[in-house]
């Protein structure tokens, strides 16, 4: 697939009664390389869990390649092209990695898989052990591999470095660029890692209390160091984004 556009407006969405977005609007268009920056719990995996069908949405509209795909469930956004790695992983345990990523294929060959052996060598080397015997970091490296193997137009990744080694979220970060400047997807970063989201993005979108605090380019969120300290809390460690 080629990376589709994702145009959000007036989205408020929560959970049962409660709201956590209130009216977060955004586009993004095919191929941006999208960071969604904010301190913990100002809703940055409930908007990507919106975007996937997987909260209460209260009003307002999501676009993937300007098709409305609010009244689609889950799985029909994930066949329509909406590629989504949760934080909480969700392998299957009693699964290989092997069989784990054939369920990532949908239509494809099997052979396909040998993409993701190519991008996370350890998985080829873990390929025959089960989701239950995996590291964190290499069931992170299962769920992220799993999911691009879908082809998803838009990818959306919910902390996706977490519990990974250094050199193993830079082959991550590096493999995600070239698959966003190749024109092959649209990606959603959430992050903790500021440094990493910011050299990696080309848009950054800041949280706070599940509205859209801030947008602009990583250069210009670098050059305001208030704005950082404000809505990311990181003044005290300046070389964090760097
Ligand atoms: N399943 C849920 N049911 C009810 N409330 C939830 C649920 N998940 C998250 N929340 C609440 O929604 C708010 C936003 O949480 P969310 O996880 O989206 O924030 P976040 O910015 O991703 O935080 P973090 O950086 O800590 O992961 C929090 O107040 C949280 O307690």
């Amino acid at each position: 697939m080629t990376a589709a556009s994702l145009e959000i407006s007036g989205l408020t969405a929560g959970y049962g009664q409660t709201r956590v977005l209130e009216d977060v609007s955004f586009v993004s268009p095919a191929g941006a390389r999208l960071a969604v920056l904010g301190r913990n719990g100002v809703g940055k995996s409930t908007l990507l869990a919106t975007i996937a069908g997987q909260t209460r949405r209260h009003a307002g509209e999501i676009r993937l390649g300007g098709v409305d795909i609010v009244g689609k469930d889950s799985a029909s956004r994930a066949w329509l092209g909406l590629g989504y790695v949760p934080q909480e992983r969700g392998i299957f345990p009693s699964l290989t990695v092997e069989e784990n990523l054939f369920v990532g294929l949908k239509d494809r060959q099997r052979s396909a898989v040998d993409e993701a052996y190519a991008m996370f060598p350890r998985l080829k080397e873990r390929r025959r052990n089960r989701g239950n015997q995996l590291s964190g970091g290499e069931q992170q490296m299962l769920t992220t591999a799993r999911t691009i193997l879908g082809r998803p137009s838009v990818l959306m990744l919910d902390e996706p470095l977490e519990g990974l080694a250094p050199v193993i979220c830079d082959e991550l970060m590096a493999a995600l660029m070239r698959l966003a400047s190749g024109g092959d997807m649209t990606i959603l970063l959430v992050e903790q890692r500021i440094r990493a989201a910011l050299d990696f993005a080309d848009q950054v979108l800041i949280l706070e209390r599940g509205r859209v605090a801030w947008t602009g380019t990583p250069a210009a969120l670098r050059a305001s160091p208030q704005t950082i300290e404000r809505l990311l809390g990181v003044a005290a460690m300046p070389h964090s984004v760097d």
